[in-house]
C-alpha cells in the first residue's frame, strides 16, 4: 500500500489507557500511535471497546487513566472551546451517517460549512460542495434528497459532509456495516482515496476483515481491553496466537 505522506509525526498518541464503567473494565492498558498519513484499523469483536476508544479520542468520554494525545494535546485537559477547535480537525463517519432527510444533498453539505466557517461567499460554498461531491463520485446527486439515494450513496455523502471541513484526522466507525459486498468494496476504495486526496490520517474501526485488509496500513487487534497484536494485515494474521486465529476463522474473508 502507498506510503505517500508518512512522516513519522504522531497525530494520535495513546499510552496505557484505561476505561471502566463500574465493574466493566473495557480498556485495560491500550497503547496506539497514528502517524500522519496513515490508516490504522482497530479490529475487534463486538463489545471490545472500539467505540469507547474513538469517543475518548474525540473527547466525548474521558479515560480513567493514561494519555490520549491528539494533534499534540491531551484531550482530557481541554476546555470546551479547545475541544470544539480540536473537533473541527477531526471528521467522524458514524455508522448511521445521519443526513437531514428534508434537505437536498447540496444543503446537507452546505450545513457544516456555513455553521463552522464564517464569511464564505456563495461561489466559495458552491465550489467546495461540488469539489467534495466530485471527490466521492456523486456530483450527479447534488439536488436529490437522501431518501432517493442507496445506502452506499448515503454513506458516501456522509463521508463528503465530514470531508468538507478538511479534517486532519478521520474516524470511521464501522464504515461497511449493513452494506452489500460490492458496496463495501467501493467504500473501502473511497477510504483509501480519501487518504490520498485529502491527506488525512485515519482510524477505522471495524470487525470486517476485508475492510481491514483493504484500508489499513496497519491493523491493531483489540482483545480483552488491550491491543493483542499490531502490524500489517499479514503480520497480524500470520500469528499463531489462538485468539487471533479464531477471530480470523470466524470472520468470512473475500
Ligand atoms: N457510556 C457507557 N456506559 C456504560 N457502559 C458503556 C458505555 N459505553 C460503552 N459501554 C460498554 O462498553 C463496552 C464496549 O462498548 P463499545 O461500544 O466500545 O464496543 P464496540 O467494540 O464498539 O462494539 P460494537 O462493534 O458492537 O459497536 C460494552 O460492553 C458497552 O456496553
Amino acid at each position: 500500500m502507498e506510503d505517500f505522506a508518512k512522516t513519522g509525526e504522531h497525530v494520535i498518541e495513546i499510552r496505557d489507557l484505561y476505561k471502566s464503567f463500574g465493574d466493566l473494565h473495557v480498556l485495560r492498558g491500550v497503547d496506539l500511535t497514528l502517524e500522519k498519513g496513515e490508516n490504522v484499523v482497530v479490529l475487534g469483536r463486538s463489545g471490545t471497546g472500539k467505540s469507547v476508544l474513538i469517543k475518548i479520542i474525540a473527547g466525548l468520554l474521558n479515560q480513567d487513566r493514561g494519555d490520549c494525545i491528539v494533534l499534540g494535546k491531551e484531550v482530557s485537559q481541554l476546555n470546551e472551546k479547545e475541544l470544539r477547535e480540536l473537533r473541527l480537525k477531526i471528521g467522524f463517519s458514524f455508522q448511521n451517517s445521519a443526513l437531514y432527510d428534508s434537505m437536498t444533498v447540496r444543503e446537507n453539505l452546505e450545513f457544516p460549512l456555513v455553521r463552522n466557517i464564517a464569511n464564505l461567499t456563495r461561489a466559495e460554498i458552491n465550489e467546495q460542495v461540488e469539489s467534495v461531491l466530485d471527490a466521492v463520485g456523486l456530483l450527479q446527486t447534488i439536488n436529490q434528497v437522501p431518501s432517493e439515494l442507496s445506502g452506499g450513496q448515503r454513506k458516501r455523502i456522509g463521508i463528503a459532509r465530514t470531508l468538507i471541513l478538511k479534517p486532519e484526522i478521520m474516524l470511521y466507525d464501522e464504515p461497511t456495516a449493513g452494506l452489500d459486498p460490492i458496496t463495501c468494496l467501493e467504500i473501502n476504495q473511497l477510504i483509501v482515496e480519501v487518504k490520498e486526496k485529502y491527506h488525512t490520517s485515519s482510524i477505522i474501526i471495524t470487525h470486517d476483515l476485508t475492510c481491514a485488509r483493504e484500508t489499513g496500513d496497519r491493523i491493531a487487534m483489540l482483545l480483552d481491553g488491550k491491543f493483542l497484536k499490531t502490524g500489517t494485515f499479514e503480520e497480524v494474521f500470520e500469528s499463531d496466537e489462538p485468539r487471533i486465529k479464531s477471530f480470523y476463522d470466524y470472520n468470512f474473508i473475500q
